[in-house]
């Protein structure tokens, strides 16, 4: 009869196998992001971990042993936490976490080779573990200013995991010099127990954070114009009922801009339908370039675009939308060569005021466009 903590390092030994073959497959089918890769690797290596605990009685040498378990840690952590600093673009250099794990190693060799001291030979690689989990935990927490309920969630499980090592790590230290029998089995049962679960959980939590990343992704897409990269229609009514009450309730007068390019058939026309595209990519990015980063701009149709701003006073909206109408008309496009001279015209509407939905001031800001294109084109009107 094998001993339970037998069971749970087999039981480790798989979900470790299952995790790497997860992200694995993850990096195939989610673009190849390389943290994706180093999860799958960081998990390879856990699972040899647990395999050398496994079969420990084969080694001749049990310093071999411990050695072996104690580099498999190091590489699981230095990959899992490099990782972590990919998705989240930390620039934390590779060089800095290898020499971390490295410092892990080097101080575990000494203890048990040069300086027999079971202490320290059992606590130190943790102590170095903690560094890592803590780090990433950091790391996820930090990535944005208002983190998704999946980050929060592997970031905790990371400080958990980080705190039932620690705990194990102390008790290890504590033996001094050599081995208490008393304290190893206290060892045993942290070992066995929080820190199972708190790995598994970790884990399960990672997978949830890169299924969230995911659906993010999606939503973003169903919001954006593949062309132009602007927001779409859809995306522009979800945005911009949030963005209007966030200016309002900062005293801005909120204003929206419908504009259009002008004789836009002429232009497909003249220049094929490639230069009409290469027309709605520049223009958007030069708008895009021209006001503020904080104002909210959609394509809502084939050549029709919408900003929402907000201004101190609404003679400032019709400002931008003049200033844009100019930097439009001096701006001529570059196509195979060919310059393509264009114009816009502009419909400017205020929302505050009125208290009228996104949907009327729309309606109200093409009502106004459609007096600019009719008295003459190149015009901005407010309503
Ligand atoms: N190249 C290109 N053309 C598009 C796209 N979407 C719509 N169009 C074209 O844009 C043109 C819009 O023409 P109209 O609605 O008549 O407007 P206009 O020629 O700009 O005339 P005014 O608005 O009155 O100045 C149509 O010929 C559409 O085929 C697109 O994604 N790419």
């Amino acid at each position: 009869m094998e001993s339970p903590f037998t069971y749970i390092l087999i039981t480790l030994f798989f979900s470790s196998i299952l995790l790497s073959i997860i992200f694995f497959m993850t990096w195939q089918t989610m673009g190849r992001q390389k943290y994706a890769l180093m999860f799958s690797l960081s998990f390879l290596a856990s699972t040899a971990l647990w395999a050398n605990t496994i079969f420990k009685s084969l080694f001749l040498s049990h310093n071999l042993y411990w050695m072996m378990g104690c580099t498999l840690s190091m590489l699981s952590v230095v990959l899992g936490t490099k990782g972590h600093c990919l998705r989240t673009k930390t620039p934390i250099p590779t060089s800095a976490l290898l020499s971390l794990g490295g410092v892990g190693v080097a101080l575990t060799f000494y203890f048990t080779y040069i300086d027999p001291f079971i202490g320290m030979q059992m606590s130190l690689y943790l102590f170095v573990d903690v560094i890592f989990l803590l780090i990433t935990s950091v790391v996820i927490i930090r990535h944005r200013t208002k983190s998704r309920p999946a980050e929060i969630g592997t970031s905790v499980m990371h400080f958990v995991f980080a705190i039932s090592l620690f705990i194990a790590a102390s008790i290890a230290l504590s033996q001094g010099r050599n081995m208490d029998v008393e304290l190893i089995k206290l060892y045993s049962i942290v070992n066995f127990t929080a820190l199972p679960a708190a790995y598994v959980g970790m884990s399960v939590f990672v997978i949830y954070m890169l299924a969230s990343d995911l659906a993010e992704e999606m939503k973003l897409l169903a919001m954006t114009d593949v062309l132009t990269n602007c927001l779409n229609r859809r995306g522009f009514y979800i945005q911009a009922k949030q963005k209007m009450h966030e200016l309002q309730k900062q005293g801005q007068h909120v204003c929206l801009i419908y504009w259009d390019i002008d004789k836009f058939k002429t232009i497909n026309d003249q220049f094929g339908h490639a230069g009409g595209d290469q027309v709605l990519m520049s223009i958007s990015q030069l708008i895009k370039q021209n006001i503020k980063k904080d104002d909210l701009m959609a394509r809502v149709g084939g050549e029709e675009f919408v900003i929402l701003i907000g201004r101190t006073c609404c003679d400032d909206a019709t400002d931008v939308a003049e200033r844009l109408r100019i930097m439009i008309q001096n701006t001529p496009i570059h196509f195979d060569e060919q310059r393509i001279q264009i114009s816009a015209s502009f419909g400017v509407v205020e929302l505050g005021e009125k208290d009228i939905s996104i949907e009327q001031a729309i309606n109200l800001a093409d009502k106004a466009l459609y007096k600019a294109k009719s008295s003459g084109r190149n015009k901005v009107v407010f309503s």
